[in-house]
């Protein structure tokens, strides 16, 4: 099968794109994975495909797939901000706020005049059984989402909710550690990843506060390892630490791609998700 792609990054978190408006793709697992190698393929830490949405109200389908399993996954936060830029340059769309739905939820994403992107992420799930999480016999820790796991024979508070997609957020000063570069990530990322109470697996977080607008940020994704930065895990990791009364509503996520901004009132209000989003290539591939 001949393929066209665009490959694209937002915050150094890379996806091939693939245009399925006009009419359907049949990629299997194995072509994912293809698409995804870095070596035998294009490389891409997911890949994204539009497709026109039938729902009223809702402009296109927005489906990721995890590049390294070729498996679909539920939301993909840099994705959604690339998946806004492609649409929108390609004439897909003419208007700059674009309604998305995924395979649970429905996204707005917004084109900022400065070439930035904003995405209402939702509300974050932080019922444990929705994220999903066993919590059997675990009492919470200093709130309600914070639990303490065993991981490679320590226990570790982790904060742990969903934004469609599962995470687990480990604050770094709770062992110690004062430089998000310095954080076990290779050693407890793939233990966290992988922990049985986590029936779905999950994206590991690892937070640095530096103050209370700022933070450093590494994730150990799931189904694709550590990523240079990851949407929904900026998310999720601005909730845990406002959650634990250490972070104002809008925090700068650093990451070692590049700086997302997260908004979140608390509450039942949306998480707002706002950062780059560029075009690299084109291309074309027979899988
Ligand atoms: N690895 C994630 C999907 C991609 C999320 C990330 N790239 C983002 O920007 O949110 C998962 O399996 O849930």
């Amino acid at each position: 099968m001949r393929l066209r792609f665009t490959k694209m990054q937002g915050a150094g978190n890379d996806f091939v794109v693939l245009d399925a408006t006009a009419a359907p793709l049949a990629i299997d697992a194995r072509q994912m994975r293809q698409l995804g190698d870095r070596r035998f393929g294009v490389g891409a830490d997911q890949l994204l495909i539009v497709e026109r949405s039938a729902t009223p109200g809702v402009d296109f389908r927005y489906r990721i797939f995890n590049g390294a399993s070729g498996e679909e996954v539920e939301h993909c936060g840099n994705g959604a901000r690339c998946f806004a830029r492609y649409v929108r340059d390609r004439g897909l769309i003419e208007r700059d706020t674009i309604v998305v739905e995924t395979v649970n939820n429905q996204l707005v994403l917004k084109l900022q005049a400065d070439g930035r992107v904003t995405v209402d992420m939702n509300r974050p799930v932080l019922e444990a059984a929705r994220v999903p999480f066993d919590a059997s016999g675990l009492r919470p820790l200093a709130f309600a989402q914070q639990w303490p796991v065993e991981v490679l024979g320590r226990t570790l508070p982790l904060a742990v909710l969903s934004m469609g997609n599962p995470h687990a957020v480990l604050d770094l000063a709770a062992i110690g550690c004062d430089d998000v570069d310095r954080a076990p990530v290779e050693t407890l990322g793939p233990a966290i990843e992988a922990h049985a109470r986590f029936p779905r697996k999950v994206n590991a977080g690892f937070l640095q506060i530096v103050d209370r607008g700022h933070v450093r940020l590494r994730v150990f994704e799931r189904d694709a390892g550590e990523t240079l930065a990851c949407g929904t895990g900026a998310c999720a990791a601005v909730v845990a630490g406002i959650l634990a009364g250490r972070l104002d509503p809008q925090v700068d996520v650093e990451t070692r791609g590049g700086l997302l901004t997260i908004a979140w009132p608390g509450g039942e209000a949306s998480v707002a998700m706002t950062g780059p989003a560029e075009t690299v290539f084109e291309g074309e591939i027979t899988l």
